[in-house]
């Protein structure tokens, strides 16, 4: 009789192992020339006896990032596993908002860490079947076996083969397992991942993004999924698109061709920065002393524009004014209710990336890096940065159950907190490690070569805006890259800073290097 393992399958039974299933992948071997991986199944039932089975690789394909889990942990030193285990907290805070006036500026990012799977194990098979646990047994076994799914259940056959081993599945890997599979070649899975990962890129919307990869045989993780907006979790409000009023007083031809580039008008401008040089009569600097005072509109008076459009270079058209370039003050954006039609001016992040990018293996050990397949102008629009917006406190959660040993993605949208008498528990981060966009690669320099700006749809709206990336200059095509992750002002790189002991070093290279992250 065969011994039921009480995996449900969802829809119809097949010989494919699905990730939902799997609790883990222990192990690895070679069995007639092919490679196989030992896959612990989930179970309520038998929590001290869980199901093992091995199989070749090829029946992974739904599983692959289980197995890249695996893969990772193997080729971790015993050092790095102890750094993943111990807990630490980790936030990057970075400026404030020197020079907005009605609302500040910080910036944030944060340390994280997916927990990892074990390792190895041992066995012999019969045929390339798997193998699994014999629940019968008062002592815990593994057994050569083999397992079929048949209506929605995995069945586990032991096999009668005299030549199978069994194990006490509490010492499992046992140390010949760890030994076999130390041997044992994975290529065919480093394959089978990459190819997956590709296959998800390339259903990434917009201009390609690729990968490359000169160093090694690793993939980013699969654990990732590629979103194109923010995904609002549990406690995150954003305001209704309804509230994003639009301007009103605009259309798409004011004269000259040009919509809300005549700045006065535009409610959507309400907030961007005064254009001070244009101030030329007493009437228009008593408005604007006064609406600085009282903190009241400053519609009427003429506002930087902040995006180039008429009467320049052809490859400036559409970025960013010096102005905004080097300040921090954040872009408004028209929308979707504005009066100025979709051929506004005012309207480019919101489109979306339009430059080939390419994710690469760093060669400092910085892990992933991002680079862009074309030349980039100064002030051009690059991407913007993507994840599950989460509440402060889970925020937090994940950062105390994450290491300082892996990379951080997360980033407080705090830019109007100060301004808007906000509290740190009202503040929503937003974490790439998980789901995102191709920015969640990009590497920190001390001499970057890209900024973060604050970008805003909805001016009523200072919990949730988009954070884009911009070429600080020209970037020639192929060059990595990179933002300061604490975005420090002039003049704050002479402030004398305690390292923490969780400190990571920087890796930039740059003459102006500060030697730490988040510090
Ligand atoms: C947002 S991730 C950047 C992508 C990352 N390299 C990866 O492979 O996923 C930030 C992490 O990259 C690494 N990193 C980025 N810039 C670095 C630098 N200048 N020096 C050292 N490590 C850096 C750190 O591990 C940091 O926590």
């Amino acid at each position: 009789m065969p011994l039921r393992v009480e995996i449900p399958m969802s829809g119809p039974p097949t010989r494919r192992v699905l990730l939902d299933q799997v609790h883990s992948v222990i192990c690895n071997r070679i069995k007639d020339g092919e490679e196989q991986y030992l896959v612990r199944w989930k179970t309520d039932s038998l929590p001290q006896k869980p199901p093992l089975s091995w199989h070749n690789i090829n029946e992974l394909a739904r599983c692959l990032e289980h197995v890249q889990d695996y893969l990772d942990a193997r080729t971790k030193s015993p050092r790095e596993v102890s750094a993943l285990s111990n807990l630490s907290k980790k936030r990057k805070s970075p400026d404030s908002d020197l020079d907005v006036t009605r609302r500040p500026s910080p910036f944030e990012h944060r340390l994280n860490i997916a927990s990892r799977t074990p390792s190895t194990e041992r066995s012999q098979s019969r045929s390339n079947t798997p193998s699994v646990i014999n629940d019968r047994s008062s002592s815990l076994g593994v057994y050569n076996g083999v397992l079929d799914s048949e209506d929605g259940f995995v069945y586990a056959r032991s096999s009668s083969e005299p030549s199978v081993a069994v194990i006490d599945l509490r010492d499992v890997p046992t140390p010949e397992m760890q030994q076999t599979a130390r041997r044992s070649k994975t290529d065919r899975a480093h394959i089978m991942i990459r190819a997956e990962y590709d296959r998800r890129l390339k259903k990434v919307p917009g201009k390609p993004i690729h990968l490359v990869n000169t160093f090694d045989s690793t993939t980013p993780s699969l654990r990732f999924r590629y979103i194109k907006d923010y995904e609002l979790q549990e406690g995150v409000y954003k305001l209704d698109p309804t509230t994003q009023e639009g301007c009103q007083k605009c259309s798409p031809h004011m004269g000259r061709d040009i919509g809300c580039e005549y700045t006065k008008k535009c409610d959507c401008l309400e907030y961007a920065a005064v254009d001070e040089s244009r101030l030329t009569t007493s009437k228009l600097q008593q408005e604007y002393r006064e609406s600085r005072e009282s903190g009241g509109s400053s519609i009427g008076l003429p506002k930087k524009f902040p995006y180039f459009a008429e009467g320049t270079k052809i490859q400036r058209v559409g970025t960013l004014v010096p102005f905004y370039l080097h300040s921090r003050r954040p872009i408004y954006e028209c929308n979707g209710n504005c009066k100025c039609g979709p051929y506004c001016r005012n309207k480019n992040v919101q489109f979306g990336r339009t430059v080939e990018l390419e994710i690469f293996k760093t060669a400092s050990g910085r892990g992933w890096g991002l680079r862009c397949k074309q030349d980039l102008a100064e002030g051009q629009f690059v991407d913007t940065y993507r994840g599950e917006v989460i509440t402060d406190a889970e925020a937090t959660r994940r950062e105390e159950s994450s290491s300082k040993a892996k990379a951080s993605y997360l980033y407080s949208l705090d830019k109007f907190q100060e301004s808007e008498g906000l509290d740190d528990s009202e503040i929503y981060v937003v974490d790439g490690e998980f789901m995102g966009g191709p920015t969640k690669f990009m590497n920190h320099s001390c001499e970057p070569n890209c900024r973060q700006y604050t970008v805003s749809y909805n001016k009523h709206d200072c919990r949730v805006y988009d954070i884009a990336f911009f070429a600080c200059r020209d970037i020639p095509a192929g060059e990595e890259l990179t933002f300061d992750y604490l975005d420090k002002e002039e003049g704050d790189d002479d402030e004398v800073q305690e390292v923490s002991p969780d400190a990571i070093p920087c890796l930039c290279g740059t003459a102006k290097c500060r030697r730490w992250l988040w510090t």
